[in-house]
């Protein structure tokens, strides 16, 4: 099955995402609301981003029931994860204002950019295999730390562990897998070749954004403009 053979193949880079200062901290609940709010603007500029690609595999469903899942996954998008980050950003302080001045990271642009390029330019089955990481990594990282963080009830970061972690979530991960293994089923080899790829540079993608929310990314070319 494609799902199974592709998680396989990125199980180190999947570690090295596991293992990173970022989430390390994130789990321990040590990192820094500087982090955390750099990592709750871009993310929000991300799932704007997101949320466009699953509406547009949703309108390139020809299965009704597939159609569905990724329109109401576009909604969850805006109206649940949009909703935590929120929620976070007034708690930090961080006015619609202030979040609005803030530049969007090269990182973010990039992973934003590459979802939105894929969702124009291939098929259904790349796009699926493209968006698959966002959902499927996430609850991978969500259940790991809740597992982590057990009996920590006053953890600065419960309501993102709760929301990655949750069960609907977990159900709607299951989903997404079974549409992407009955895409590749009929896929030619080109585009299976060409899910796997779409697969591992998003994956790729999410070590990088968790890396540049770390390292409070910048513009090293923003210097040279008035
Ligand atoms: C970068 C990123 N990737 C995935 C997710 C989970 N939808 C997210 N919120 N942010």
């Amino acid at each position: 099955m494609f799902c199974e053979e592709i998680w396989a193949r990125t199980a180190t880079l999947l570690k090295a995402i596991h293992d990173h200062p970022f989430n390390a901290a994130l789990g321990d609940g040590t990192l820094d609301r500087e982090r955390f709010a750099f990592y709750m603007v871009q993310d929000a500029r991300y799932l704007s981003a997101f949320s466009k690609a699953l509406a547009a595999a949703s309108v390139r469903s020809a299965d009704p029931a597939d159609a569905m899942f990724f329109a109401e996954s576009a909604h969850t998008a805006l109206a649940v994860e949009r909703g935590l980050h929120t929620s976070y950003l007034e708690e930090f302080g961080v006015s619609a204002e202030e979040e609005a001045a803030v530049p969007t990271s090269p990182t973010c642009l990039a992973y934003a950019s590459f979802l939105q390029a894929t969702a124009l330019a291939e098929p259904l089955p790349v796009l699926a295999a493209a968006v698959l990481p966002c959902f499927w990594v996430y609850q991978d990282v969500g259940t790991a730390l809740l597992a982590r963080t057990a009996g920590m009830d006053d953890h600065p970061y419960r309501a993102w562990i709760d929301t990655y972690s949750d069960e609907s979530f977990a159900a709607s991960v299951e989903r997404i897998k079974a549409i992407t293994d009955r895409l590749a089923e009929t896929a030619d080899p080109a585009t299976r070749r060409a899910m796997a790829e779409a697969f591992c540079r998003a994956t790729e993608y999410e070590w990088m954004f968790w890396d540049s929310a770390w390292r409070l990314e910048t513009w090293p070319t923003r210097q040279w403009l008035g």
